[in-house]
């Protein structure tokens, strides 16, 4: 307090005006010390009022007067905690977003919209404090634009004393089961018509219509379109009334793993288990971060590792973070780790409500919750002293973020290991490349469980070449070798899973005949179908040709473009197998939240024979009673124009043959293939990651990928095509210019699907090994191209997941 005025720095939140440089405020004298960073406000910006988060404070002497003062304080605390404060800014350097955008993901909904807040007295409060403040009850709304200066600012500093606590009415916790959801009413020219004449009158109303037009026929939930097109609810509740959209109610749904658990204690760990533990415990105990990779074939008890681990660091009074690919996928993950550790586990997933989210945060935030399982964005759980991270299946494409900030929850929790100091431990049957060859290197600690558990076997795995099933019998779908594999199982009361692989089933073509893949003559990777330009093109450097009617390899006219889809499947299975009970999981049988669950519920009380399913039954599943695996359709994502193809697939099938097998009886594979020489097929059926390691690594040093360079995907997208192609070849100019000539530049191409929600989108891909002026010629081009065009949209992704 010396009298000296304060300025805080606030990070505007304007979508159409983004920038990271924060504006200065004068802080009113009555908030003088009580506005903290961290702190959300309300700022005089151009002729309107808009919300902000205060960045920083400083006590300047040369204050000049001229400085616009804050309209309002909306916290009486910070949102953010100081770390997580940290991580939005390394987060905004290395993904190349804008601060607000990372500030904003890293928040729960629930402090996103505006809520009805209560201020509550705590033990500490005087009196005299008591009877000012809380004259008739014991809380009050918490109202900044009802509350008087001085009460908000004498309750701001009974805050900071630990006087007062702030909650929020999450009142949609047990009872609320919809949302108020909006459509629109208008097919996109009336929208259209629409805006234009409202455009200067009313130019909030303009926006809304123009979010309309993007949207599809799903509906959206009314606080969604709000935040998404930077409207009140009063512009959409006028929209409605005008009838360009329509209002309906959105089911939302409860959690699904409210149910108790059964406790679960730890099992004895074999030899493997024990020194992977010892070593992770050891870092705990040394407060020291080091990043683990425990690669353990399917079935080899990895999860147990992770839940000893996590006890050990709860043993220390630490805390533990553990990530999963995607939560609705892996509720016997969820279960498991509920069963071990009960109440204190919080889960975070977006099946849960806004106030359920929030009531998970803030029982984190509290220390009430020391165990976090979430999906991606749970990397931002705002847990106190973590001892340990742990990310299951880390090679999951889930943990990348492909809208911004395009971050990679391997990069976050790996940060966070650092700033507590905690060991994370990245956990996989068929780790990434990434992560191995880092561990090769020395960067991580590898620790092999190379086992099964109680050395039960890995499966028997089959290959059945699919062109002569389909020269036999006509049949693409199942082979005699399968469907007699399965009899077998029906006869023994055992249970199947099959799988059938949706991935890249449309793009590409191939042929039925053999196997073959158009691939471009330039670049080695396979061309992608374009049914908008009945054409072939390549995503790396556009080469294009027309669609071939006969396989360029054998003449065959069997040419295959489009997959059958999981109910043909079971249709045709039923009618081969009339008393098999087949479950079918895919899009569309659980688009229901919680139906994945009872599905798998189902089959483990063997109520069916068969789980049919895409993609989503490779993971995790724990099912002792299942002695068979088949893939139907091995290949669809080989023909992907991704380097990563070899890499997905091998990670796939390894990952869907290890459900069988896994207890005493022991397990077969049939992995059905069009491509049965292909090595990823190949060192599937060995499940040797290790030798798919080495034969992947070589390839991609031949290519020039991923690992062994860096990659930097740029688009530009605009309405007009011309726009975005012309501002990608001037981008790709700055490029050449700004770098050195090791880079490799691909490019510019239009993307796979070129046109996206009206917008045209073009890329390029800067590979590279060492390029110290990369980083300052991207912000050049984002910040460039933003003020040379309007609506030109420029996004930069630090490591894509594919090219494509
Ligand atoms: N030390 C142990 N003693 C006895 N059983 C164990 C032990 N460790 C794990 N198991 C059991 O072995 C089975 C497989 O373990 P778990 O599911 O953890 O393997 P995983 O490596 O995570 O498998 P995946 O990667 O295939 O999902 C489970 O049913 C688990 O309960
Ligand atoms: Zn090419
Ligand atoms: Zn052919």
């Amino acid at each position: 307090m010396n009298g000296m005025a304060q300025i805080a720095q606030v990070l505007v939140d304007v979508p159409t005006m983004q920038t990271n440089e924060p504006y200065s405020y004068a802080i009113p004298e009555q908030f003088q010390d009580q506005v903290e960073p961290g702190m959300r406000v309300t700022v005089p910006f151009g002729h309107r009022v808009v919300s902000g988060f205060v960045v920083g404070i400083s006590n300047q002497s040369q204050y000049d007067g001229q400085l616009k003062p804050i309209a309002a304080v909306l916290d009486l605390a910070p949102v953010l905690n100081a770390e997580l404060w940290q991580l939005a800014d390394w987060l905004a350097t290395t993904t190349y977003a804008f601060r607000i955008t990372c500030i904003q993901t890293m928040l729960p909904n629930l402090l996103k919209a505006s809520v009805e807040r209560f201020v509550q007295p705590t033990d500490k409060i005087s009196a005299a404090e008591r009877a000012q403040y809380f004259p008739d009850s014991s809380s009050r709304a918490f109202d900044v634009s009802k509350l008087p200066d001085e009460t908000l600012a004498g309750l701001l500093k009974l805050r900071r004393a630990g006087k007062v606590t702030v909650t929020y009415d999450v009142q949609d916790k047990a009872t609320v089961k919809t949302t108020p959801a909006i459509l629109p009413a208008l097919p996109t020219v009336k929208l259209q018509e629409i805006q234009a004449t409202v455009a200067k009158r009313a130019p909030k109303q303009a926006q809304l219509l123009a979010y309309l037009q993007t949207m599809g026929t799903t509906p959206v939930a009314q606080a969604q379109v709000g935040r998404d097109a930077g409207v009140s609810a009063e512009v959409i509740r006028t929209a409605v009334a005008k009838g360009w959209a329509t209002k309906q109610a959105l089911e939302v749904y409860r959690d699904p793993f409210q149910q108790p658990v059964p406790p679960t204690h730890p099992l004895t760990l074999n030899a493997e288990q024990q020194t992977a533990v010892d070593a992770i415990d050891a870092a705990m105990v040394e407060h020291r971060q080091q990043t683990f990779l425990v690669e353990g074939v399917t079935g080899s008890g990895k999860t147990e590792v992770y839940l000893q681990s996590i006890a050990k660091a709860l043993a220390l009074g630490r805390t533990a973070l553990m990530l999963v690919p995607e939560i609705a996928l892996t509720p016997q993950m969820t279960n498991r780790v509920k069963s071990r550790f009960g109440h204190q586990v919080a889960v975070l997933h977006s099946g849960l409500s806004k106030g359920e989210q929030y009531d998970e945060w803030r029982r984190i935030d509290r220390g009430e919750a020391t165990v976090v399982v979430g999906a991606r964005s749970a990397v931002f759980a705002p847990l106190h002293d973590i001892g340990i991270i742990i990310m299951d299946e880390e090679h999951e494409t889930s943990y990348k973020q492909d809208e911004n900030p395009r971050y990679h929850a391997r990069d976050v929790a790996i940060w966070r290991g650092k700033f507590h100091q905690a060991p994370v431990v990245l956990g996989s049957a068929t780790p990434s490349l990434e992560t191995r060859a880092r561990a090769a290197k020395g960067l991580y600690t590898r620790l092999a469980l190379a086992h099964r558990v109680n050395d039960h076997p890995l499966p028997t795995v089959h290959i059945v070449d699919m062109r002569e099933a389909l020269k036999e019998n006509g049949d693409g779908d199942f082979s005699p070798e399968l469907l007699e594999a399965i009899q077998t199982r029906l006869d023994r009361q055992e249970q199947v899973v099959l799988m059938l692989n949706r991935r890249g089933y449309s793009s590409f073509m191939m042929c039925r005949d053999c196997g073959f893949v158009l691939k471009c003559p330039n670049c080695d990777i396979s061309l992608t179908l374009h049914m908008d330009t009945h054409s072939m093109k390549c995503h790396y450097c556009g080469h294009e040709e027309p669609i071939p009617r006969i396989c360029p390899n054998c003449q065959s006219r069997k040419i295959r473009y489009y997959g059958t889809g999981t109910q043909k499947v079971e249709k045709a299975l039923q009618a081969k197998l009339p008393a098999a009970r087949i479950l079918r999981m895919d899009v569309d049988s659980t688009r229901r939240k919680g139906a994945h669950e009872r599905l798998l519920k189902q089959f483990g009380q063997h109520q069916a024979d068969i789980l049919l399913g895409t993609q989503m039954i490779a993971k995790g599943l724990d099912f002792p009673n299942v002695t068979l695996v088949g893939v139907l359709n091995a290949d669809t994502a080989l023909g992907l124009p991704d380097f990563r193809a070899s890499e997905r697939t091998f990670q796939l099938l390894t990952q869907v043959s290890g459900r069988a097998g896994r207890a005493e009886k022991p397990g077969e594979v049939f992995i059905q293939t069009f491509n049965p020489e292909h090595y990823a097929i190949q060192l599937a059926q060995s499940q040797d990651y290790e030798r798919f390691f080495v034969t992947e690594m070589h390839m991609r040093h031949q290519g020039n990928y991923p690992p062994y360079y860096y990659a930097v995907q740029v688009t530009a997208s605009h309405e007009e095509e011309p726009v975005a192609a012309k501002a990608m070849y001037q981008i790709v100019d700055v490029l050449r210019q700004g770098l050195s000539d090791q880079a490799i530049i691909l490019g510019p191409t239009p993307k796979a699907i070129a046109r996206v929600k009206r917008k045209y989108y073009y890329q390029v891909v800067i590979k590279y090994k060492h390029e110290p002026r990369l980083k300052a010629v991207l912000e050049q081009i984002r910040q460039g191209a933003q003020k040379a065009q309007r609506g030109l949209t420029i996004t930069i992704d630090p490591e894509p997941m594919n090219f494509m």
